[in-house]
């Protein structure tokens, strides 16, 4: 267990797109700010359940694709400095002083003079392999997220999945690996058509519709899965050194129910500025209500600036919430 004894000005509890964005905005406030996230990746459902859905409803874009969406959230928090613990799911919150919470995660200790929630539809966790011990080979060469790609190079990568997430790795893998299979359990892939296209044309060998039957290998290296057909009694093995399975997200709520907000059903009900019942701690995006909230990142955009600002307000009574306009900022490209 790491704990840090620093205290952070804001910490913000969920990396989707409004905890990104609040964590920007909090380096326009000169707020020294802490991003909590339960993923090893940042974007939350944009990044994983519609990477390449184009969405036309976010200001300043015709058109964008949530992997780019995500790709620029990310470089506009870039103009700042933020601490981002990944792969670290906050648990508990307590309240030791007026400005002093203490966040329990399943990494360690944290603590904030305040915190802003955008936690979503809560923490999501990869679908599993419900093959037996499967859980055995997760720490080392059975993958639910694509981290690093170089960790694949001149591999044997199978991929099992049929949606936009499998097949796009797939495509990516391509030119790093060895050689890349891609298993699904219908005929069908459910991705881009366009993606769908560059598979026909590529190295990928594509084995439909299978599903995992075994998993073979020693300690915790997996070294081969034997495939069986979902209608028929064929099977076939593939030795390999890294599996990759994308079967989705599920999201679970879990621990924010157990802060002591007042909830309406599982939402953080907040006021206008985004305070929940609990001094200091502020909330916004799909994790909220108040009377008209509508779930769309256009208004989330609007809601962490509001609860930024009136945190740093609370923090530091002097500084208006309402920021100064100014002609004068500047970032280096
Ligand atoms: C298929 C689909 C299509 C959509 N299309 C559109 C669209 O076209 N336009 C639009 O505006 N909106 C769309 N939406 C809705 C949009 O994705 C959400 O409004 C938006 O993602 C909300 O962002 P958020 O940051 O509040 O929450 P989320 O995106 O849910 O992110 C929350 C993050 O918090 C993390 N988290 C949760 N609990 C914890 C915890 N205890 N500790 C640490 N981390 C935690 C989660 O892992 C997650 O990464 C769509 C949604 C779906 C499912």
């Amino acid at each position: 267990m790491t704990d840090s004894e620093e205290i952070f000005d804001i910490t913000i509890i969920g990396g989707g797109p409004i905890g990104m964005f609040a964590a920007f905005y909090a380096g326009m406030r000169n707020a020294k700010t802490k991003m909590i996230e339960s993923l090893p990746v940042l974007g939350g459902q944009v990044a994983l359940l519609y990477p390449e859905k184009t969405l036309y409803d976010v200001g300043g874009y015709a058109g964008v694709t949530g992997k780019e969406l995500v790709h620029q959230l990310t470089a506009q928090m870039q103009h700042f400095d933020q601490t981002i613990c990944l792969e670290e799911e906050v648990t508990h919150i307590q309240k030791l002083d007026d400005h002093l919470f203490e966040l329990t995660t399943s990494k360690g200790i944290h603590y904030s003079k305040t915190i802003v929630i955008a936690t979503g539809q809560g923490s999501f966790n990869p679908r599993k392999l419900t093959v037996p011990d499967a859980d055995n080979y997760e720490d080392n060469n059975l993958h639910y997220i694509v981290k690093q790609i170089e960790q694949y190079r001149d591999k044997t990568v199978v991929i099992c999945g049929g949606g936009d997430t499998a097949v796009d790795w797939a495509l990516t893998l391509e030119s790093v690996a060895k050689k890349v299979y891609l298993v699904h359990r219908r005929d069908r892939f459910r991705a881009h058509e366009g993606s769908v296209e560059m598979l026909k044309s590529s190295s990928i060998e594509l084995l439909t519709p299978f599903v995992p039957h075994e998993l073979m290998g020693e300690g915790n290296s997996l070294s081969s899965v034997i495939f069986k057909e979902t209608r028929g009694n064929k099977l076939k093995k593939i030795d390999l050194d890294y599996f990759i399975v994308n079967y989705g997200f599920v999201s679970k709520l879990g621990p924010v129910k157990q802060w002591g907000l007042d909830l309406d059903r599982t939402d953080i009900i907040v006021n206008s500025k985004m305070e929940t019942s609990i001094d200091g701690i502020y909330a916004a995006g799909d994790s909220i209500t108040f009377d008209g909230k509508i779930k769309l990142i256009a208004t989330g955009f609007g809601e962490a600036p509001t609860a930024v600002n009136h945190a740093v307000h609370s923090i530091h009574p002097k500084e208006h919430a309402q920021p100064i306009q100014s002609t004068k900022l500047s970032f280096e490209e």
